[in-house]
């Protein structure tokens, strides 16, 4: 099989004051899948994405992005490579127009002139915003904000695109919105949530992180369907929900194939 987009072996990570938050997780993501990370409050979700560009670095083990280690002498090229889009979009944003903010990480890498107009138009229409380029980051909604958010990283081209809890404090158009446009992404992405029916309409791979270790890798329609699984790690489903259900109008929809 071809190198993994993501290889994550043996991770294991103790914070400087002691407490262990993985315990040795192994994670392989290939080209062009989607696969959400669930798991319950403190499963160690965070702290995994933390080591996915080198903001924290691995106790134990190792990651590397499309076969480049994530150590300090690469960090330049791993940020490159994965996009984090993180929860609270405000961490992200802090120019006073939105174009200006999308293009900021081009700009650090030497990308100028019409070069960099283009990756910023197509960032923006990526996430639907081009018509907000003028406006200041500041005055949008948290929603637009959030698109936003991911059309800065968009614009650095990344070869992977991990995003912290998308939907989040998100109304029901804009969830949808999010939902769609992220679906019509030609990226590899990873994605933390606690919206398991975000996940299965998203992904077609989840894994459940508890513990620190990795406690399900399964088809998110057939993880979500296991009962047990979901009530040994705390995850939920909305009332009423039903997989069944949910698949049989993703599969009726006007837009899908056959
Ligand atoms: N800076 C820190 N110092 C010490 N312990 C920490 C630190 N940050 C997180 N932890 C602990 O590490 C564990 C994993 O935390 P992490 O934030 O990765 O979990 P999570 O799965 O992302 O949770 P949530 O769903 O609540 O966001 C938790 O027990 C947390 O309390």
């Amino acid at each position: 099989m071809s190198t993994p987009v993501l290889d994550v072996r043996g991770l294991a990570f103790a914070y400087p004051d002691g407490h262990q938050a993985l315990f040795g997780v192994d994670l392989h993501v290939h080209a062009g899948e989607r696969v959400a990370l669930l798991g319950p409050n403190g499963a160690g979700k965070t702290t995994l994405v933390l080591h996915l560009n080198g903001i924290l670095e691995a106790g134990a083990g190792s990651v590397a992005v499309s076969g480049l280690p994530v150590e300090p002498a690469n960090h330049l090229e791993i940020r490159r490579r994965v996009g984090i889009v993180f929860q609270d979009p405000d961490d992200q944003l802090f120019m006073p127009t939105v174009r200006d903010d999308v293009a900021f990480g081009p700009a650090n890498l030497g990308i100028r002139g019409d070069a960099l107009d283009t990756r910023v138009a197509a960032a923006l229409d990526a996430v639907g915003m081009s018509e907000f380029a003028e406006r200041p980051p500041h005055h949008l909604s948290f929603g637009q904000r959030r698109r936003v958010a991911i059309a800065t990283v968009l614009a650095m081209d990344p070869e992977i695109l991990v995003l912290d809890e998308p939907s989040s404090n998100l109304d029901p158009t804009a969830r949808r919105e999010l939902a769609e446009l992220l679906t019509a992404l030609d990226v590899t992405l990873l994605m933390v949530t606690h919206d398991l029916p975000f996940a299965l309409e998203l992904c077609e791979r989840s894994v459940v992180l508890s513990g620190g270790v990795v406690a399900a890798d399964r088809p998110t329609a057939e993880l979500l369907s296991d009962a047990a699984l979901l009530h040994e790690h705390r995850l939920e489903l909305p009332w009423g929900f039903s997989v069944e259900a949910a698949l049989r109008s993703a599969r009726d929809r006007p837009d899908q194939p056959g």
